[in-house]
């Protein structure tokens, strides 16, 4: 990041102290929240503020500066505004911060937080700003013998859709964690509340786990008294609520009222008319549970930069698509994963045409798609009434508007080819030449309107001529004509005198000596530094400025008519400045239509990138032969030859596929034992990935057949070292998803447990292991992986049929003392009793002399261990804990090393010297005593 910042500047001392003074009044804020100062031509952050900042933007601290006022020292960091943009990005969308944008003199406050953006979008860097701000209201109503109810209301910016919607739940709020997840809500709003209630700090410190900002709202705002006539005026139907179901849902519209009044809605009277009021039904998706988010890896992780394999997360691995709305589509998809098997039948239908005909996905990739505009922020920014007016915007829905009749044209033609009755044929037509067909229709008026206000043919030259505007049709505006005939005159002169200049200098035109706009000097000249020296002397010419790229200079000619073209355009940008508001008051009258027609453009590129994914996927995928439907009694899942797709796709990994198979009564709990690192975690999780690869609508990567049965919910309690509850100890970590696992489960629900009972000692770890595992075996009966290292586990499989024990093999050269092993990643029927902590150290590059060590003394300890201990065939606790201790350690200073450059380029030295600094400010206790200390003192 470029070390240059703007200087910080003040009037004069008086407007430096008042600065001051007032920042010191300020009410005080939460850490949550950061506090900038447009300053004009920058910003400035203070004090703990200015910390943040340098750290997010600058990595380091040395960036901060001080100042002195009233005694006291003041930290600080000035932004441009480039800077700015994306610190607001990176505040406020990936670290959910509340932020708080004062002018210079501290009286006039914009607001904006993860749920409501809207203040700042004209501000935010947007490139890349796919996610949106959706923003919930929740009201908790009551506790009874059904569970507690809740009320809960959401708003997408986007979608323009307030959702509306009341639920049961269990006391671990387990329902609202699904419809967190499905909804993607980034900010929650809770009745804010003078007294503690346990159930209210439960829900905060769930919505907190899963990465959403908690705000608290007015406790009065959450009321439905005066909602019926609200949302009239914002659906433009005064019968929403009786026609969508809503009326009987008094908590659910109370929390409407209060995202209405949070997000003041009703202030701007461009949502009049445009909002959609729905029920939600937390049904209608597959459930998923944060664990199961973070388990199937499903989007990047919030830390995410540009230079991570994109491979990495399904988000990144599925998104080929080349529209932003197609890109927000997936995400959504990716929460929202359907639960109904002709829905999901159907989007396999038309992936897989799309996979065959790579004609028609391809064309629709480059020449249809890559041109769609993101259609639902500019006809935000439209009706937005604080945002820039901008012509550019509506040119851009007008050139979408003129591609439609050739996309239907081209739809058409290709499924001409097809049966009348074909399948996919049906779904084309219904999905999209239908509707597309329809809102090409109903845009034909605007079109016209853009034809005949709009002075197309300068809009043709626009993006060759420097300097050249987007102007109104001069039959339209004859006045507006006049001046620009001027302009082109002032700039006909000034070519003249550019061809005056090149003679009397002796420079070639546009080779040597330039005419072009400068952005501070306006038109000038320009010649390059070495060039230059022909004006040295010379009167006529004015130097004013010299930079990298050579000198500008002027005639007083030129100055002349510069100042000329400057006054004509200001009168020709206010004349037109009516023309457009106009032009983009009218264009917004289309927003719903505009809409509708990115939703069915968004979905048809999700499902062309589907497409795309197979084909390039290192072995194509497959589409599902049989899917069994929620009610279905024959439930079974049978994956020949299946892979992650994600972990396929890694560098220098060549990926051995395995079989997973589930049967009603006959295989329903499938416990994985085998060596550390030997692929345990990644089978349990390829099953996760590919059920909901399957219920987005995606084929799977199953080489040799898939069969499979929908989920109602995938729940996940993964490994404890990748937990990321906040705030509590491992064990809690592990209980709350394993409870919440329990409470939310059916037998229709694919359960994934990675290593429970490590957060606590081996002994009690085990025994919750096999309660918890009885219980799921018993009452739920869910399919279930259940990943251990605990291989007594195992016994379970002599007291339930439907109990399956599968080993992850590795092979074991015992010829010399020191074990040497080969993973193998098989995954086969049977029980693996060995346990080769170890062997990690091999894995990640611990240094020879060490791993030589650990083997000898691991193996002495294992023959005491066979000696002396009877609880365990797979080795003592203490060898257990600390092989699990050197494991984290070892992934640990893996980690540091890789971000370092790796071994290689660190030298065996340093990789050791970092070695050891790991264990020094992490382990030293671990390591100072005990097992670990035996096993790699030298
Ligand atoms: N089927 C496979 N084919 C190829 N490589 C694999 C396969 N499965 C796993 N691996 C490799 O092994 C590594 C470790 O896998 P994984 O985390 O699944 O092991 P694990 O048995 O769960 O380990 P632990 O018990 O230590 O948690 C992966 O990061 C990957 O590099």
């Amino acid at each position: 990041m470029s070390s240059i910042r703007p200087e910080l500047k003040f009037a004069d001392d008086r407007d430096q102290s008042s600065f001051y003074s007032k920042y010191f009044r300020l009410p005080p804020k939460s850490a949550r929240t950061l506090r900038v100062v447009d300053k004009g031509e920058y910003y400035i952050v203070l004090d703990e503020d200015a910390e943040l900042v340098a750290d997010l933007i600058y990595k380091t601290q040395s960036v901060v500066k001080t100042a002195t006022a009233e005694k006291r020292t003041v930290q600080y960091i000035t932004l441009s505004p480039a800077v700015f943009a994306n610190l607001l990005k990176l505040v406020v969308v990936d670290s959910g911060h509340k932020l708080e944008i004062y002018s210079k003199n501290w009286d006039n406050m914009r607001t904006a937080s993860p749920g409501n953006l809207s203040e700042i979008e004209e501000l935010i860097n947007t490139a890349d700003l796919n996610a949106v701000s959706i923003l919930a209201a929740l009201k908790l109503v009551s506790s009874s013998s059904e569970g507690k109810k809740l009320g809960l209301s959401f708003y997408d910016p986007n979608a323009k859709i307030l959702g509306v919607t009341e639920f049961y739940d269990n006391d671990l709020f387990s329902n609202l964690e699904a419809l967190l997840i499905q909804t993607g809500v980034k900010e929650c709003l809770v009745p804010a509340s003078a007294s503690s209630d346990p159930d209210m700090d439960k829900i905060k410190q769930l919505i907190d786990r899963c990465d959403i900002v908690v705000s608290e709202g007015r406790s009065a705002d959450f009321s439905d008294k005066n909602i019926e006539q609200d949302v009239a005026r914002l659906t433009g139907n005064e019968l929403t609520l009786s026609a969508n179901e809503l009326s009987s849902l008094h908590v659910g519209l109370a929390c409407c009222n209060a995202i209405l009044v949070y997000l003041s809605l009703l202030a701007d009277q461009s949502n009049f008319g445009s909002i959609n009021v729905v029920k939600y039904d937390l049904e209608q998706f597959m459930k998923l549970d944060y664990a199961a988010v973070r388990a199937t890896n499903l989007f990047p992780p919030p830390n995410y930069n540009n230079t991570m394999n994109k491979t990495s997360s399904l988000f990144g691995l599925l998104n080929n698509c080349k529209t932003v709305g197609g890109t927000r589509l997936l995400s959504q998809w990716l929460k929202q994963p359907l639960v109904d098997v002709q829905e999901i039948q159907n989007r396999h239908s038309i992936v897989g045409h799309l996979i065959d005909d790579l004609n028609l996905r391809e064309s629709l990739q480059t020449q249809f798609l890559n041109e769609v505009p993101d259609i639902s922020r500019l006809v935000k920014r439209l009706a937005n009434p604080r945002g820039t007016k901008s012509l550019d915007d509506v040119i851009r829905l007008y050139q979408l508007c003129i591609r439609l009749p050739d996309l239907l044209d081209f739809l058409g033609t290709s499924m001409d080819s097809l049966e009348p009755e074909n399948a996919v044929r049906k779904l084309f037509q219904e999905f999209w030449i239908e509707p597309i067909a329809q809102y090409a229709g109903a845009l034909s008026k605007f079109q016209e309107m853009v034809e005949t206000t709009v002075d197309l043919e300068s809009l043709d030259n626009a993006s060759s001529a420097q300097g050249s505007m987007v102007a109104i049709n001069p039959e339209f505006d004859a006045s507006l004509m006049e001046i620009s005939h001027k302009i082109e005159q002032v700039k006909s002169q000034m070519r003249h005198e550019h061809e005056l200049a090149g003679e009397d200098l002796g420079m070639e035109l546009d080779k040597k000596l330039k005419l072009e706009i400068h952005h501070v000097h306006g038109w000038c000249f320009r010649l390059t530094r070495n060039d230059s020296s022909c004006i040295r002397g010379k009167k006529k010419y004015r130097e004013l400025s010299t930079v990298k790229a050579g000198v500008y200079f002027t005639t007083s000619e030129l100055s002349q008519l510069n100042s000329e073209v400057k006054s004509l355009e200001e009168q020709y940008d206010n004349g037109q400045s009516e023309v457009v508001k106009e032009i983009v008051t009218i264009t917004a009258t289309y927003s719903s239509i505009f809409l509708k027609l990115s939703i069915e453009l968004s979905k048809l590129d999700v499902l062309v990138s589907f497409a795309h994914t197979c084909a390039f996927a290192p072995v194509p995928y497959t589409r599902p032969e049989k899917i069994h439907g929620l009610g279905s009694p024959e439930r079974r899942v049978r994956l020949r030859e299946a892979r992650h797709p994600c972990l396929e796709q890694q560098d220098g990994l060549s990926f051995i596929p395995n079989d997973i198979n589930f049967c009603r009564d006959s295989e329903e709990f499938l416990i994985i034992t085998g060596p550390n690192m030997g692929g345990k975690s990644t089978y349990i999780r390829t099953m996760g990935v590919i059920a909901l690869m399957n219920q987005i609508g995606c084929y799977v990567p199953a080489g040799e057949g898939a069969e499979l049965c929908i989920f109602d919910s995938v729940l996940a309690r993964v490994g404890a070292s990748d937990s990321q509850l906040k705030g509590v100890s491992t064990f809690m970590a592990e209980m709350l998803e394993m409870s919440s696992i329990l409470k939310t489960a059916t037998s229709n629900s694919l359960i994934i447990v990675d290593e429970l009972g490590r957060g606590t000692s081996t002994y009690d770890g085990f025994g919750l292991a096999w309660a918890i595992s009885e219980h799921i075996c018993k009452e739920i009966r869910a399919f279930t992986l259940f990943a251990t290292h605990f291989y007594e586990l195992t016994a379970l499989a002599d007291k339930y049929t439907a109990v399956k024990n599968l080993q992850v093999v590795a092979h074991t050269d015992t010829s010399s003392d020191a074990k040497n092993i080969t993973l193998l990643y098989k995954v086969e029927p049977g029980v693996s009793d060995q346990s080769f902590g170890v062997h990690v150290a091999e894995i990640v590059k611990f240094p020879r002399k060490i791993i030589e060590m650990a083997k000898r003394k691991a193996s002495d300890l294992d023959d005491i261990n066979k000696r002396t201990a009877k609880q365990t065939r797979s080795g003592s606790p203490e060898i257990l804990e600390a092989n699990e201790v050197l494991k984290t350690a070892l992934k640990k200073w893996k980690k540091r090393v890789e971000e370092r450059g790796g071994l290689e380029s660190l030298g065996p030295d340093e990789a050791e010297a970092e070695l050891r600094k790991v264990v020094e400010s992490d382990f030293q206790k671990d390591f100072q005593s005990g097992v670990l200390q035996e096993m790699l003192k030298l």
